[in-house]
């Protein structure tokens, strides 16, 4: 009797286990990997890198394909990148594409660009004939462009943000033990992983907060109409904040709060500094390894801007083959390859091997019309910053082409410059690109 009663006990509650699981259970998702008990998709995204593996699942799943990772979203996710599709989201999308990053915007950060890439130029003049670390250097002149494009340069609060977005930068790089095990929520607390974001982006958040009143003070303090063409990211969220308009496009419904600023400004950070280093750094490592590549490109720029004895962006629409090699790193190596599927089209010839050519004379760009192509995704939530992206790469390279030749160091000059992948944030090259730089064109002293 004792026996039946608890097996009637245990099949009842087997039933509403599974009764509850299917109600709590998402109407239609995706296909995807079988998730185990406990491991999750644990055994499918071990061993490799986590965008070739996916690449190799999505061959099976199709490209929409449901895996569950944990992740920490920060403001409760107002930002455009991850706020779901709906009035919200349109609002901060039209300010992104009318205002942040228009193209009088995008002129208006020429003199940044310009004075930043000359700023490295300059530096690595210094240190001729010596072996420099171009990834170092690359990556802070991608940090400063947008730092100095979101709220300036002036800003006494600049470090403290830089430390916490670069730890933040750090932290989010690659998988953790809290993404490969989403069964079991106690890890993250074991690891760690959440608080110690938390933490960062606390940090992240009081110097913005910061930058936010130092922004209102200036200002104030300025006279109505004065300075209205210098206006960085922060200044142009404050003014809407203030008016409630967008320019061409009238009023909105919410009101922007301090918080919706703080969460655009994080997305231009970690949409437009690491992705735009990286692929500075992975343009300069093929061409390395490419000779030929390098000479044609340097060739180019060389005569192109011959007269010139600098680089400005006057020209820069004329460097066919510099753009072509742009592509071919986007292909190669896009930048946030967890949000693009690889398909490469059928007709290319071997489309691993780093081949500029096959861009030029093609119809295919950026702008998500070519479905085997889109480095910046396509449709209604393509990537906003495409023009702020490629304007910030190519001065830079042309520079970098012009000046300078390159040479390995001591020791490795018959090697070739290992392009191991390494997953982060954005996906760098495993290994610091240490180079020689010989002068050629001397940069103009200041
Ligand atoms: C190498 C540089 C970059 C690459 C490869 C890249 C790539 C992407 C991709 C693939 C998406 C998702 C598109 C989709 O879902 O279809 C995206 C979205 C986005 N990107 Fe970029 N991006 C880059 C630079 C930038 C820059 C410089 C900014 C801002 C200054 C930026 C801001 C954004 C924002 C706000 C979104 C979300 C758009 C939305 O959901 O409506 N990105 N980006």
């Amino acid at each position: 009797m004792e026996l039946l009663v608890f097996i009637s006990v245990f099949i009842l509650f087997c039933l509403t286990i599974v009764k509850i699981a299917r109600k709590s259970r998402p109407v239609k998702l995706p296909p995807g990997p079988r998730q185990l008990p406990i491991i999750g998709n644990m055994h499918q995204l071990i061993g490799s890198l986590p965008h070739r593996i996916l690449s190799d699942l999505a061959k099976k799943y199709g490209h929409l394909m449901h895996l569950q990772l944990a992740n920490v979203l920060f403001y409760n996710s107002t930002d455009i990148a991850f706020s779901p599709y709906g009035d919200y989201w349109r609002q901060l999308r039209k300010i992104c594409t009318l205002e942040l990053l228009s193209s009088r915007q995008i002129q208006m950060f020429r003199s940044i660009r310009e004075e930043e890439a000359s700023n490295m130029i300059r530096s690595i003049s210094s240190q001729e004939g010596l072996a420099v670390n171009l990834s170092t250097m690359i990556s802070s002149l991608a940090f400063s462009i947008v730092a100095q494009a979101a709220y300036g340069k002036r800003s006494k609060y600049h470090n403290e943000f830089m430390s916490a977005i670069k730890d933040v930068t750090k932290l989010m790089g690659g998988f953790s033990i809290v993404d490969m095990y989403p069964s079991i929520k106690i890890l993250e607390k074991i690891t760690g992983m959440r608080h110690k974001l938390q933490r960062t982006h606390k940090r992240a958040d009081k110097a913005l907060e910061n930058i936010l009143n130092e922004h209102r003070v200036k200002r104030a303090e300025s006279k109505p109409g004065n300075g209205e063409a210098k206006e960085d990211l922060v200044d142009v969220l404050l003014r809407i904040q203030q008016s409630g308009r967008i320019q061409q496009s009238g009023e909105f419904s919410a009101p922007l709060t301090d918080n919706n600023i703080k969460a655009v400004i994080f997305d231009v950070f970690s949409g437009g500094s690491e992705s735009s280093a990286t692929t500075l750094m992975w343009s300069v490592a093929e061409m390395i390894n490419n000779p030929e590549v390098l000479k044609r490109a340097q060739d180019e720029v060389r005569e192109i801007y011959a007269d010139r004895g600098n680089i400005d962006e006057s020209r820069i629409h004329k460097l066919k083959y510099l753009q072509a090699v742009i592509k071919e790193v986007f292909q190669l190596h896009p930048a946030a390859p967890l949000l693009v599927p690889r398909e490469y089209p059928k007709r290319w010839i071997e489309p691993e091997k780093f081949y500029p050519e096959r861009f030029l004379d093609s119809e295919i760009d950026f702008r998500g019309q070519n479905f085997s192509y889109i480095p910046f995704g396509a449709g209604r939530r393509i990537c906003p910053g495409i023009s702020f992206t490629l304007t910030s790469i190519q001065v830079p390279l042309a520079q970098l082409l012009y000046h300078f030749d390159w040479k390995l160091p001591a020791g490795f000059e018959q090697e070739q410059l290992d392009i191991t992948e390494t997953f982060g944030l954005a996906v760098r090259p495993k290994q610091d690109l240490v180079l020689i730089p010989m002068p050629y064109f001397r940069p103009p002293s200041m």
